[in-house]
């Protein structure tokens, strides 16, 4: 039995379908990465998979349940989220804001204990940001503001964290950081699947792709479904992909006289 599986889903907002045809399989130890244009339902998938706005058709299971049939603390204990990082608003410390990822644990009006608390610093510990805990988390880059929202997730202790684009506007050594700690919470044996622009990416930590097109939802393994025909379709101009002497696969524009970014 996956950790969570959607079969043959409609996602989208009222009488509005956003993308359908969507079959997911997620399981424990792997990266999912999640593919597609702007504005084509990447957040409004992973919002669905977790629950949070219900589906027009079709079935997801979380580890074998119907997910509209359980409570959202249940939810919470088997699906962490990291939301794209915004500015915070409000001035927690640090560790205050990664101790919100224990909420599912704590009964109504139940304040945080000494086990919430250690399981926050577990966290932070992981990511080696403990020296960030007392800090003003309004004040702190937006690296360290992507690293505090993957540690509030951790805190959360689910099996499976879902992450909405977490290297955008990072610079390259918070991406790599990223980027390395979702395979290593993958190597701890949970699910990640986030959300990227850069097939790169997906080269560098998936073991599955999905890709969300115009027409259709494609999953697979990275080297099935990330090929130059595939990647050329979803983005709408020819590309390809190219290999470095390294093995790194690197990804651009098939005309040469198109500026490689
Ligand atoms: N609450 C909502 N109600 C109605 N439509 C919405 C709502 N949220 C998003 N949409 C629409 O659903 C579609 C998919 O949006 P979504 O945010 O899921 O795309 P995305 O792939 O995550 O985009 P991006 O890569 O730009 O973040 C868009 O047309 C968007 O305008």
């Amino acid at each position: 039995m996956s950790l969570l599986e959607a079969r043959d889903l409609t996602i989208g907002y009222g009488h509005t379908t956003v993308a359908d045809g969507v079959d997911l399989a997620i399981e424990p130890g792997t990266v999912t990465c999640l593919l597609g244009p702007n504005g084509i339902g990447k957040t409004t998938l992973f919002k669905t998979l977790m629950g949070l706005i219900p589906q027009l058709s079709g079935t997801i299971r979380l580890e074998g349940d119907e997910i509209a049939q359980l409570s959202r603390p249940r939810i919470a204990r088997h699906i962490a989220y990291v939301p794209q990082a915004h500015p915070a608003e409000f001035t927690y410390t640090v560790l205050d804001l990664v101790v919100m990822g224990r909420t599912a644990y704590l009964g109504t009006f139940g304040a945080p204990k000494q086990t919430d608390y250690d399981a926050a610093t577990a966290a932070l510990e992981q990511l080696g940001i403990s020296a960030l805990a007392e800090r003003d988390s309004t004040r702190i880059s937006g690296g360290q503001r992507q690293l505090v929202l993957i540690a509030r997730a951790l805190a959360q202790q689910s099996r499976i964290v879902v992450m909405d684009e977490p290297t955008a506007s990072l610079d390259l050594a918070n991406r790599i950081l990223v980027l390395d700690t979702v395979r290593n919470l993958a190597a701890s044996g949970l699910a990640v699947v986030l959300s990227t622009h850069e097939p790169e990416h997906a080269f560098l930590v998936a073991d599955q792709v999905a890709i969300l097109g115009r027409d259709r939802f494609v999953t697979g393994p990275v080297a099935d479904v990330l090929t130059p025909s595939q990647l050329s379709a979803l983005y709408g101009l020819p590309l390809e992909v190219e290999t470095t002497p390294s093995g790194r696969h690197v990804v651009g524009p098939a005309a040469s006289d198109q500026i490689q970014p």
